[in-house]
């Protein structure tokens, strides 16, 4: 599929519209795409990024639709091979020489086996004219990776910002997608791929608001038209400030600690708590993710198994840690049998979090008068902290 952005810049990316899960981990509801952007200048041509490298077909197909012969540069925002993968290809069969930074250019010679001498390394703000239009190079270190960056093309006002602002949504409408549509999915992307880089983002934000952008676009999803609406979006999934909202993440064999979370959940909500409840067994990773990125509180629940946590709340706790949410409390609930020690484990798998952990509640089998009791106070605790 080929789109025209402006004048002279178009999509020749590929659409995935079954693909199901990304890095064999973030299942893609709505599929995804893997945007590629040629730019004709009156002197020069370049391709921003490739695509995933079994879309080549497709790919090679939109350059040939644009009658494109020659490409000059082929710009690397990013290493990874869903953008990187067909750099090769386009260097043998277009003669283009790869623009990118140093960091990258290590990355493409290691992961796809890109020549140092097809390469030209530049430095952060470094231009290169196409003759009428003129490429910026700005780092945005990770914004994924550590050698990730974004090119704004100075005069069309465009940003191409590779991962960051990205969203695994395939469709044919490039720029016609509703807003609320779009921001679900980007903040999905966020949570996923950008949110445990949090406070590094901040600066790489900073930098990219000193644009004067006037479209957005990305390697995956769509492009935006108003990108005020993406960097304001950013902006608070980024900032510290959390929402009046608590998400439980829990097991349970014999429904003990089920009866204990969703007891849990009803003392919260009728004291004006929002609650996010996932059973972790067979839930979206996505959505649990989407619920950490402003969730204030995040509670653990699980029975004890082998003297330690359930191997199914050891994932969640693990990608809990990985993705590094905002959180600021942290409870742990949960059932057994005879003895253990889960509470110094799961305080130990969640060292990345800066949250202040609440008095734990365990009780022996099933909940009794004792156990409500103990939720009720952690849920007025909670309930404290979150509404003041
Ligand atoms: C496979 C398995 C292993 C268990 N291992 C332990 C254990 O090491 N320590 C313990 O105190 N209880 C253990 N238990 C007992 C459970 O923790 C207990 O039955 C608990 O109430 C289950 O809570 P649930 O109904 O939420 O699954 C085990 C239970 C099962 C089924």
């Amino acid at each position: 599929m080929v789109r025209k952005i402006v004048e002279n810049v178009y999509f020749v990316g590929a659409i995935d519209w079954d693909r199901e899960l990304f890095d064999e981990l973030v299942p893609l509801p709505n599929g995804t795409t893997y945007n590629s952007y040629i730019i004709k200048g009156t002197e020069k041509i370049a391709l921003i990024d490739t695509v995933e490298p079994r879309k080549e077909e497709e790919f090679m197909n939109n350059l040939k639709k644009l009658n494109i012969q020659k490409i000059d540069y082929v710009i690397s925002n990013h290493a990874e091979q869903d953008h990187s993968g067909l750099i090769g290809k386009v260097v043998e069969k277009f003669g283009a020489k790869v623009v990118t930074n140093k960091k990258c250019a290590d990355f493409l010679k290691t992961h796809i086996h890109i020549k140092g001498e097809d390469v030209i390394t530049i430095e952060d703000g470094q231009e290169l004219s196409l003759g009428d239009k003129t490429l910026k190079f700005i780092f945005t270190p990770w914004t994924h990776w550590p050698e990730t960056m974004v090119t704004y093309l100075k005069e069309d006002k465009i940003l191409f910002s590779c991962d960051l602002f990205g969203s695994h949504l395939a469709t044919s409408e490039i720029e016609q997608v509703g807003d609320e549509k779009l921001l679900e999915m980007a903040k999905r992307y966020y949570a996923e791929i950008m949110m445990p880089f949090r406070v590094p983002m901040k600066k790489n934000i900073e930098k990219v608001e000193m644009l004067d952008i006037e479209k957005i676009a990305p390697s995956h999803g769509p492009v935006y038209k108003n990108p005020k609406l993406i960097i304001e979006a950013y902006k608070k999934w980024i900032s510290n400030e959390v929402e009046n909202e608590v998400v439980i993440l829990y097991v349970s064999m014999h429904e003990s600690t089920k009866k204990m979370v969703e007891y849990l959940s009803e003392s919260l909500m009728d004291k004006g708590v929002k609650v996010k409840l996932h059973n972790i067994v067979n839930a979206d990773i996505g959505e649990i993710a989407i619920d950490l990125v402003e969730a204030s509180t995040v509670v653990i629940g699980t029975p004890m198994v082998l003297t330690g946590v359930h191997p199914i709340a050891a994932g969640a706790i693990y990608l809990v840690n990985a993705l590094r949410p905002k959180t600021k409390y942290l409870a742990i609930v949960g059932s057994y049998g005879w003895g253990g020690k889960f509470i110094d484990e799961i305080k130990s798998m969640l060292s990345n979090l800066k949250a202040e952990l609440l008095e734990p509640v365990t009780v022996k089998g099933l909940v009794d008068s004792e156990g409500y009791e103990k939720l009720e106070h952690l849920a007025k605790e909670i309930a404290e902290r979150n509404l003041n």
